[in-house]
């Protein structure tokens, strides 16, 4: 992430991933404010060992961007909801990339990143069956809580 402060944002996909019992790391790192770290973190990234990125960033957001054109790692951008508008300039900033280098957008704020980490396990199953099971599992959970779902008879009074 950019910044500390997508913490609270990034946290959903960080769950995610625990849940799914995924090895993870995080990192601010910061295409502006840390351009050599972003460099050696992007460059480095597949010979360490990791299979997929999840940058988060708000505002003038070209950390996924250029993480993405420094590592053929899939990346997957999570726009933050910036306060001056909203983060409509995070998630433009992050999808409008040119042709060739590709960033996996999700939504604005914590339902994107809460995808990008399901994102980034379906990526990860395509290799590993057991994952692949704990996804059909997750749906299945999710399908049986809206099926659950029951509306008060007869409305209520306004
Ligand atoms: N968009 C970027 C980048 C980048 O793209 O490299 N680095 C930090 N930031 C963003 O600036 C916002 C405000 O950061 P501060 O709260 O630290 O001032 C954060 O949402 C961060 O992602």
């Amino acid at each position: 992430m950019g910044s500390a402060s997508d913490f609270e944002t990034m946290n959903h996909a960080i769950q995610i991933l625990k849940s799914f019992g995924v090895a993870y790391e995080t990192e601010i790192v910061s295409a502006h404010r840390t351009p050599d770290k972003l460099f050696s973190y992007a460059k480095t990234a597949r010979e360490r060992g990791l299979r997929v990125i999840i940058a988060g960033a708000g505002g003038a957001a070209h950390l996924p961007g250029m993480t993405a054109a420094m590592t053929t790692l899939p990346v997957i951008g999570v726009p933050v909801q910036s306060k001056a508008l909203q983060g409509l300039d995070s998630l433009l900033s992050i999808v409008q990339m040119p042709g060739g280098i590709p960033v996996a957008t999700v939504a604005i704020g914590a339902a994107g990143a809460k995808n990008a980490g399901l994102l980034a396990v379906s990526i990860l199953a395509l290799q590993e069956v057991e994952l692949a099971i704990k996804l059909e599992a997750y749906r299945e959970t999710q399908r049986d809580a809206v099926l659950a779902t029951s509306l008060p008879e007869g409305g209520v009074e306004s």
